[in-house]
């Protein structure tokens, strides 16, 4: 009697910590690795539901100030979400075996205590900054236009700190967002609240690739239909014309929530802004609001001129002005 007490004791411990471990290692499953462990116990099957429901609710995985989750209204589909790792800012490129949690039951609560990462990938040693105590456009340098009429905001080598105004595209997202499918186009990224003109949305952020990588892997996307690219590339001209620096930002893999905004055919209601901060080596590629944008309506950009490479995928913007085509980048 006493031997199977201490038997039944042992079993509920060996539970208890197979169910511990299994909490901290799942949440690195992908979709199809979830839906294989979830079949073979009730148990596992209960903790792949709560995960599943943990992604759907915020696709930031907490690294945003709000969460931004995915609604799917179509009835037929049953994928609840979008998989894929999150960076809120841009980053290196990726080693293939990377993982990263989603889903866990502190995810939030450790980023928030973990902080927003560095919004600047590299810096320029010895830059100059302003020394203002707080930046206004009366004597902040930073703020001052340079030459190429770009946004400039304080930067790394400035005195002010991350509460300084003329740093709107470096805390985050401040605007609630929200992922809706789209039989026809996918996941698109939403406003679940009025965001006025000229408001900052969201940077676009993904890996920082060089022009000879961004070319192959645009040729291997060119090829596999099972993925969906979400690779922008952004030239910047000087006035005369001549094309003087090309950011390649490849979030197919590893990005954040731009990487769900859809082509319009007429512009749609985002402009892609180059940003540039003091001390910072490379500019960053943010969406700000060009007209008032309603709640419920698509975050829309253009993603560039048909002309440039006729064969693309059909385009389903719906706007007057759609040429039926999706515009994708010739690299
Ligand atoms: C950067 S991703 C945008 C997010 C994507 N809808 C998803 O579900 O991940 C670009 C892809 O979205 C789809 N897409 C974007 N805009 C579209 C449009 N106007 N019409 C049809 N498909 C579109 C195309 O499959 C395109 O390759």
């Amino acid at each position: 009697m006493e031997e199977k007490h201490y038997e039944k004791t042992r079993d509920r411990r060996s539970d208890a910590g197979f169910f511990r471990c299994a909490a901290i290692v799942i949440p690195y499953l992908n979709p199809a690795e979830l839906a294989a462990i979830s079949c073979t116990s009730k148990s596992l099957y209960q903790i792949s539901k709560t995960i599943t429901s943990r992604r759907t609710s915020d696709a930031s995985r907490g690294s945003e100030n709000l969460p931004i989750p995915f609604l799917n209204p179509i009835s037929d589909d049953s994928q609840p979400y979008s998989y894929f790792f999150y960076t809120p800012t841009q980053t290196l490129r990726l080693r293939p075996d990377f993982r990263q949690a989603w889903g866990s039951n502190d995810q939030s609560r450790l980023c928030r205590k973990e902080g927003r990462p560095d919004p600047f990938l590299l810096r320029v040693e010895g830059a100059s900054g302003c020394e203002c105590a707080s930046c206004n456009g009366d004597c902040c340098p930073c703020l001052e236009a340079d030459e190429f009429l770009l946004t400039r905001e304080c930067g790394p080598s400035c005195k002010c700190g991350l509460g300084c105004g003329n740093r709107v595209t470096q805390g985050g997202v401040t605007v609630r967002l929200k992922m809706v499918k789209d039989e026809k186009k996918g996941w698109g990224l939403y406003a679940a609240e009025f965001i006025p003109r000229g408001q900052f949305v969201c940077e676009y952020a993904g890996e920082l690739l060089s022009t000879k990588e961004a070319t192959r892997r645009q040729q291997t996307y060119d090829k596999l239909a099972s993925i969906t690219p979400a690779l922008l590339v952004v030239k910047e001209h000087l006035p005369s014309g001549n094309k003087c620096m090309r950011i390649n930002i490849d979030a197919t893999r590893i990005g954040n929530i731009a990487r769900f905004v859809n082509h319009s055919c007429d512009g749609g209601n985002l402009d892609t802004v180059i940003v540039r901060s003091s001390g910072a080596l490379l500019p960053r590629i943010c969406f700000f609001a060009s007209r008032d944008i309603q709640e419920n309506e698509e975050l829309t950009f253009s993603y560039g001129d048909i002309r440039l490479r006729p064969n693309g995928q059909p385009c389903f913007c719906g706007t007057a002005t759609c040429a039926g085509i999706l515009p994708s980048e010739n690299t």
